[in-house]
């Protein structure tokens, strides 16, 4: 089903050299069809070692050449990227599930990374500082971290690999890459296009394995000097705790509840839209996805009634068939806690305006689901949801709403929509989250700092500022200048 068969290698990356499968290892299934797509090999601590050290190496002499250099393999990787989308999207879809053209999408915007820091890697300047002492200069300069741990979740298993690998090798450094079991290949195809690009052997592996085995020996490792992760809080915390003896720098994308806010003054058809795409987007299965929705009563009724109208149109199948909007979740875990939230939710007195159970597909499909009359005191208002559950909570007030928004640990997205401007600052100002989407459902772009506060993470990926995240500043202080 590929052009370009070569991409799907039933393989691991350690340092330099591919270790294959061959039939045994960790099975990869479709989350659509439960067929077995192929095996990773289940690595031991030797072979996370092994690509540790092929890692120490290789940085010292890929952060020794030109920035321009740098560049001009990410320059590569990219068109590469771009070149295959088609076969990345296929891989994408066959492991992860969401429709063919949404996987195209994230092939895009994960290859947008690569094209972002390829321009990146150029303009990491220091600074020359008027010294403190007429016979002192000061210079900032900065330099590679060196070796880079990431880990990455399943729901995005292209974009949230490049969002961290096109920073890492910007700025210098080396990467050792564990990615989620459920979606191994996309990232091993990323691992041939970026070898045909030209990165050097040794800068880039990519583990497969159990997760607690492979994660033990990167955390504890005194080489790598930052960690990058992405996925649930309760992991994050765990390898937060494990990075402290070594004393690493450290990357969280994490959990996230976000509050998408509708005021009445909204334009009801653009807020309609952007509560489909920020729910709905991936089926639900994005950390900045419209967790809880406030709706401001006077415009609550139509609201609710337009987005069950809009959602209850939409096609539910096998991520490759044409039309489909919403594909499997991702395992039957998933499909228990989205199930899990809406019985709750039924049992405290909400309505289900469309949905509310298993699609007819059986296996890991569920109906959109729309609830009206949610409250506080709900497993869906204080947990993220991971699925397609639009809840939706009337409101009166703007005090209340801020209020109620806020009262959550997570800090990662939010969304507002009203045509008053003043307001919308205000509330923007207002809301604890890393990121705020006025008068949109859509804000990941590689232009923009990605990221959270509170239980949500620490750091920011994109932008200038992602960057940053992998240098380290370095003061040189010119004394003896007469
Ligand atoms: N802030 C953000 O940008 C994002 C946040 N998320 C959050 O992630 C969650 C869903 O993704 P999900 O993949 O289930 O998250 P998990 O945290 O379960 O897994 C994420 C990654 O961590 C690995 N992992 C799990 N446990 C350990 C461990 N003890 N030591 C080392 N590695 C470990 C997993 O490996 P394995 O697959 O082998 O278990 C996977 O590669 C949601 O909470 C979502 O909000 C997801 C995407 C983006
Ligand atoms: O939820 C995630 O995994 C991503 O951060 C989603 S996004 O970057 O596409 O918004």
């Amino acid at each position: 089903m590929l052009d370009d068969p070569g991409l799907l290698r039933e393989a691991a990356l350690v340092g330099p050299r591919w270790i294959e499968a061959n039939g045994a290892g960790i099975p990869v299934t479709n989350p659509s069809t439960g067929a077995i797509l192929g095996h990773v090999p289940d690595l031991g601590p030797a072979e996370v070692t092994e690509a540790i050290r092929a890692a120490e190496v290789a940085q010292k002499a890929w952060a020794a050449r030109t920035a321009k250099e740098r560049s001009q393999i990410l320059r590569r990787w990219f068109d590469l990227m771009m070149t295959r989308q088609d076969d990345l999207a296929r891989i994408l879809t066959a492991e992860q599930g969401k429709p063919f053209p949404e996987a195209k999408g994230e092939i895009a915007y994960g290859a947008s990374f690569i094209e972002w820091f390829a321009e990146e890697a150029r303009r990491a300047y220091g600074e020359i500082v008027p010294g403190h002492a007429p016979d002192k200069r000061i210079l900032v300069t900065k330099q590679p971290i060196g070796v880079v741990a990431a880990i990455t979740p399943w729901n995005f298993p292209n974009a949230m690999i490049t969002r961290k690998a096109g920073p890492a090798f910007a700025a210098g450094c080396a990467m050792v890459l564990k990615p989620a079991s459920e979606t191994p290949f996309s990232a091993i195809a990323l691992a041939v296009l970026a070898e045909r690009a030209g990165l050097p052997a040794g800068l880039f592996s990519v583990l497969t394995g159990r997760s607690t085995v492979i994660g033990a020996v990167l955390t504890a490792s005194p080489v790598v000097r930052k960690l990058t992760f992405t996925g649930s809080t309760e992991v994050g915390a765990a390898l937060y705790a494990q990075c402290a003896p070594t004393i690493k720098k450290l990357g969280l994308e994490l959990g996230g509840n976000a509050p998408f806010i509708v005021f009445d003054d909204a334009d009801l058809d653009e807020a309609v839209e952007g509560a489909l795409v920020a729910k709905f987007r991936n089926n639900g299965q994005t950390c900045v996805c419209a967790n809880r929705i406030y709706v401001q009563s006077g415009i609550h009724d139509a609201f609710a009634r337009r987005l069950a109208a809009r959602v209850a149109r939409l096609k539910t199948g096998d991520g490759f068939d044409v039309g489909v909007t919403f594909g499997p979740l991702i395992d039957a875990k998933a499909v228990a806690k989205v199930q899990e939230h809406i019985e709750d939710a039924k049992a405290k007195g909400a309505q289900v305006l469309t949905g509310g159970a298993a699609h007819e597909l059986g296996g890991h499909f569920w109906q959109p689901t729309v609830l009206t009359g949610l409250t506080a005191d709900m497993a869906i208002t204080r947990a993220e949801t991971f699925g397609p559950v639009a809840p939706i909570y009337r409101f009166e007030t703007e005090a209340e709403v801020i209020a109620a928004a806020n009262e959550t640990e997570f800090g990662l997205a939010s969304y507002v929509y009203s045509r008053d401007l003043a307001r919308t600052l205000r509330v923007a100002e207002a809301l604890e989250a890393g990121m705020v989407g006025v008068n949109t459902g859509l804000i990941s772009t590689a232009e923009a700092p990605f990221g959270g506060i509170k239980a949500s993470g620490l750091g920011r990926e994109g932008s200038r500022h992602g960057l940053d995240d992998f240098m380290e500043l370095k003061y040189i202080c010119l004394g003896g200048i007469q």
